[in-house]
């Protein structure tokens, strides 16, 4: 049994900040890596991270640092940029990772032009690092706050996933293992798409049925979408899939969903994403999980419809009208 006392995280955003409280609060000695000097001067004075997880005090034992260098000694490193940075933010790390480090990806979403998952991402930049991930309804601001939530910990080699979820683990945070990280990352990339439907939904007052439909039938795109990957049905129905599904999809708090409420009260893209220095990975996801999905030749309707409505190829009425007027089925098939 390997000792993990150290963790290191990149990315200060609003979630490797949550995360990095919550390795603190289980009492491990954790250094929070931040790319913007204004966050590092927030959190190393102020004891706050202002422009990305406003209104939380940090604990006092997290350390701060501008530098990927300031993770090399770390037992344990949790990956915590947007999806599309992940490449490049893991290619600069790697001067600094040793062989056999414990990498925990927790991004949810999928590299467009790539169409690369963020395991595969870490197999060419850091193929050294011993991968798991971490994914679950789990929305940063309640988690740094103390509000409970478990998790799904994800990893091939369940020794590493045991003494992972013991390092992490703590009363307020609770992760269950898994040993597919395939349905753990199709969970968390689908669940971002699908939120900005049901925002869509709820934004054009299309009502509570509706939005129950929306996530059934948007369950089973996962479902099969994660199948046809090589991951398990029996992962997405746990807190990677379903969870995170139901999370983001009934709250405003989710940035998904609200890029969707904007867009279904018929702002336009650009206007739904102004002035907002957040991420809502469904955006740049979409498009990728529709090229991944036609690829390996499964039907996924309504993320289809939400990376026609970003890109402007349909309105949300044609949309809509499209997904039903679908023709008739059974309910077990796509
Ligand atoms: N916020 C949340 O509640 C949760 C977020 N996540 C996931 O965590 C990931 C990060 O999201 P947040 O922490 O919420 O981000 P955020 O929206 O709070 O902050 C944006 C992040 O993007 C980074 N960034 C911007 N440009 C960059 C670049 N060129 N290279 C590298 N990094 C760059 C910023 O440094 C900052 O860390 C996403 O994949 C998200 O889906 C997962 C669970 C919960
Ligand atoms: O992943 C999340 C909750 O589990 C956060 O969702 P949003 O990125 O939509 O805010």
């Amino acid at each position: 049994m390997t000792q993990i006392r150290t963790a290191g995280v990149i990315g200060a955003g609003a979630w490797g900040t949550a995360l990095a409280q919550v390795c603190a609060r289980s009492g491990l000695k954790t250094t929070l890596q931040a790319r913007e000097p204004e966050v590092v001067e927030s959190i190393g004075t102020r004891g706050v991270n202002e422009a990305f997880l406003p209104g939380v005090r940090l604990d006092p034992a997290i350390e701060i640092t501008a530098e990927l260098s300031g993770l090399a000694h770390c037992d344990i490193v949790l990956a915590v940029p947007p999806a599309q940075h992940v490449r490049s933010t893991l290619t600069a790390f790697a001067p600094y990772a040793r062989p056999g480090l414990p990498v925990v990806l927790c991004s949810k979403g999928i590299e467009r032009g790539s169409l690369k998952l963020m395991t595969e991402v870490l197999a060419e930049t850091l193929p050294e690092a011993r991968a798991a991930v971490l994914s679950g309804p789990s929305f940063a601001g309640e988690v740094a706050r103390g509000l409970p939530t478990a998790v799904t910990l994800a990893c091939e080699d369940q020794t590493l996933a045991g003494e992972l979820a013991q390092a992490l683990a703590n009363s307020l945070f609770r992760p269950y293992l898994a040993d597919d990280l395939i349905g753990a990352e199709a969970g968390g990339a689908l669940k971002n798409v699908l939120a900005i439907a049901c925002g869509i939904s709820e934004g054009r007052g299309l009502g509570r049925s509706a939005h129950a439909a929306l996530i059934t039938r948007g369950f089973s795109e996962m479902t099969r979408f994660a199948v046809a990957l090589g991951g398990k049905a029996e992962t997405v129905a746990g807190l990677c899939g379903l969870g995170d599904l139901v999370l983001t999809c009934s709250s405003p708090q989710s940035r998904n969903m609200s890029v969707g409420l904007a867009l279904g009260q018929g702002q336009s893209l650009e206007q739904a994403l102004s002035g907002k220095r957040s991420v809502a990975e469904g955006v740049e996801s979409a498009p990728a999980v529709r090229d991944l999905a036609r690829r390996l030749g499964v039907e996924t309707p309504i993320c289809e419809g939400v990376a026609a409505i970003l890109s402007g190829e349909a309105g949300v009425d044609t949309v809509i009208e499209g997904l039903l007027n679908r023709p008739l089925k059974s309910e077990r098939e796509a």
